[in-house]
């Protein structure tokens, strides 16, 4: 068979399994339109309807991917499916999700990692205002940046939490990779200042002293907004990832200057729903306790006790008293599984306070 037959049969063989594939997709939209008139069904009086169901995501996520036996591997194929059930969910309710702005941050990268791509997508300008947006109901969910590998917690993401009552409804992770942007009319040897925020010039700080050492570096807002100042300016580069890049038509002139390779940044979805247990969760909780000798100790004994294991702790200033702190504590568990729930009652007699932030599904992608 020459060539052209043979292409022409297997693209003739594509066409076909493409109508199958359409076929099943719709059969699925289909089913989800009736799964959301059950969920409107069989609600007790003045109950709103809960169409977002992070929990049961997170399960057909994992299915596929044990599913899976390639060529296409595990992680693209759940993120084709994570496109498929962001359409699916669309049809029952489109969701509005507030991120830190502007338009082509990592933050936006990360809810459209979590939700996928049917989203309605709102770019805020502080991560108080995100907050805010969701716990007046302006939005269902917002992302929020809560720590990076290379440079630590994100600060303004934890003491908000602090000031509202919000609850964490899942988390996503997102490998961060930073390129040196340049735009149409920049003189790419007369760069004399590079933009960026202050978390990415941070983590980008070996590279920039080895290739650019006598350059201005200035903090800007976001990534996005140091992109966008770039296209204007004819000496000035940006620091920023690839939808910033892509949105503001900008060149790579320098790809993932990242100092650390494994540069990743941990965002929270941010709601008011609570989610039902997986059998692979975690849970973030504040606790603040008396400054007095073995507070920490005491703190920490009953996980290690239900052998509850912690993946982060963080402290910050209670912003009560002086020298007075809260610590942000992340564990592996739900907080209804019988030992976390044992181990969260010790830490509420010990402590002065103890707020639960949310029991939330392990990332999947
Ligand atoms: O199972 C449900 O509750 C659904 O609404 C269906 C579905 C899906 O497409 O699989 C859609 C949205 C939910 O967030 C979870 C799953």
């Amino acid at each position: 068979m020459s060539e052209e037959a043979q292409l022409k049969a297997l693209r003739n063989r594509i066409d076909a399994i493409d109508e199958k594939v359409l076929e099943l997709i719709s059969e699925r939209a289909r089913c989800a339109q009736v799964v959301a008139e059950v969920k409107q069904k069989t609600l007790a009086e003045g109950e709103q309807p809960v169409f977002y169901r992070p929990e049961r995501e997170a399960q057909v996520l994992k299915r596929i991917m044990e599913l899976n036996k390639g060529p296409l591997d595990n992680e693209e194929v759940a993120r084709l499916f994570r496109e498929i059930m962001s359409a699916c969910l669309a049809l029952e309710e489109p969701l509005r999700v507030a991120y830190l702005g502007p338009e082509g941050t990592f933050t936006q990268a990360a809810a459209l990692k979590h939700f996928g791509h049917s989203v309605k997508s709102l770019p805020m300008a502080a991560i108080d205002e995100i907050f805010r947006e969701v716990a007046a109901g302006a939005v269902h969910f917002g992302v929020v940046p809560v720590e990076n590998s290379t440079e630590g917690a994100i600060n303004h993401t934890l003491d908000s939490f602090l000031e509202h009552d919000l609850v964490i409804c899942g988390e996503v992770e997102l490998r961060i990779h930073h390129h040196l942007l340049v735009g149409e009319n920049t003189r790419v040897d007369k760069i004399s200042r590079v933009y960026s925020h202050a978390q990415s010039l941070a983590q980008c700080r070996k590279w920039l002293d080895a290739h650019y050492p006598n350059i201005e570096r200035v903090a800007v807002a976001s990534n996005a907004d140091a992109a966008r100042r770039v296209q204007s300016e004819w000496n000035s580069a940006a620091i920023a990832g690839d939808m910033a890049c892509e949105l503001y038509g900008l060149t790579r002139i320098a790809e993932k200057i990242e100092d650390r390779p494994d540069n990743s940044t941990r965002f929270l979805i941010i709601g008011n729903q609570e989610v039902p247990p997986t059998g692979d969760d975690k849970t973030s909780v504040i606790v603040s306790m008396s400054n007095r000798p073995g507070a920490l100790h005491h703190l920490l004994q009953p996980f290690h006790d239900n052998g509850v294991d912690l993946t982060r702790i963080e402290t910050r200033p209670s912003r009560s008293g002086k020298w007075t702190y809260v610590f942000f504590i992340d564990f592996l568990g739900h907080q209804h599984d019988p030992l976390v729930k044992d181990a969260l009652e010790k830490i509420r007699d010990e402590s002065v306070g103890l707020k639960i932030l949310g029991s939330y599904p392990k990332a999947v992608l």
